[in-house]
């Protein structure tokens, strides 16, 4: 098991609103095994992502355990969390947080020269990803600031495949992609299981999801209206 989760509650407290107390979430459970992807399902404003925010540390836990590897994510430190986001846990979002002024190539090598890897082949590895992903050569010495909506995203899942995490999770990874561009990204989804990464997403491209996941679990199951 990579990912567990267990009897997992969330509230969120609207300040803005007399400090009105509104629970989202209530004995949420969900295990990953090493190698296997599960899809994130259930209607608009469900609780996809607030799951996924809490999985990755963003969003506090009101009760229960959230555990990645070796770390309880509900009950770790900031400290912890961010040794965890490095090492073990990698996120691919459906936006490229562009850093001003830093070239592709080390936007997407960065992730491994964090965990220790030779320049070099932190290097070697980027250009590979690039490649696959048909980011062309003549943007690889550029900031991506000015890059398409498209671009971003490539540059954003070479960074996200750059090192080997041994925990994955993905927001619409296909998202605003063509094609080919699509089909190496389920390829790479396919490549990260096979090495053994667990891997919880949200699909909104059904051939997608069923071509890369191995289950669907409807977050809709978690909410508290449901026990109420
Ligand atoms: N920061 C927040 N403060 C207050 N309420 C929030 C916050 N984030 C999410 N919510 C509420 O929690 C519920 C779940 O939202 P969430 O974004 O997780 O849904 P979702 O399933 O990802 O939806 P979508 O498919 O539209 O992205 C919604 O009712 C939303 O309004």
């Amino acid at each position: 098991m990579m990912i567990r989760i267990e009897n997992l509650s969330k509230t969120f407290t609207l300040h803005n609103q007399g400090g009105a107390v509104i629970p989202v979430m209530e004995g949420a459970e969900l295990t990953v095994e090493k190698g296997e992807c599960v899809a994130l399902t259930g209607a608009s404003g469900a609780g996809k992502s607030t799951l996924m925010r809490m999985i990755y540390g963003n969003y506090l836990a009101a009760s229960g355990h959230i555990r990645v590897g070796g770390t309880d994510v509900a009950a770790a430190d900031p400290r912890e969390i961010l040794q965890l986001r490095r090492e073990v846990l990698g996120y691919v979002s459906q936006f490229l947080r562009v850093v001003p002024r830093v070239p592709v190539l080390d936007v997407v090598a960065e992730p491994l020269r964090t965990v220790g890897v030779p320049g070099e082949r932190a290097r070697r590895r980027a250009e590979e990803l690039l490649r696959r992903l048909n980011v062309p050569e003549t943007l690889w010495t550029l900031s991506p600031t000015t890059f398409s909506g498209g671009e971003q995203q490539r540059v954003n899942i070479a960074r996200g495949f750059a090192h080997d995490y041994p925990a994955l999770l993905l927001d619409e990874p296909t998202a605003s992609l063509d094609a080919r561009n699509r089909d190496v990204v389920l390829s790479l989804i396919e490549e990260a299981k096979a090495r053994g990464a667990a891997i919880v997403g949200i699909f909104h491209d059904e051939a997608a999801r069923d071509r890369v996941c191995d289950r669907v679990v409807d977050v809709t199951g978690f909410s508290p209206a449901r026990a109420a």
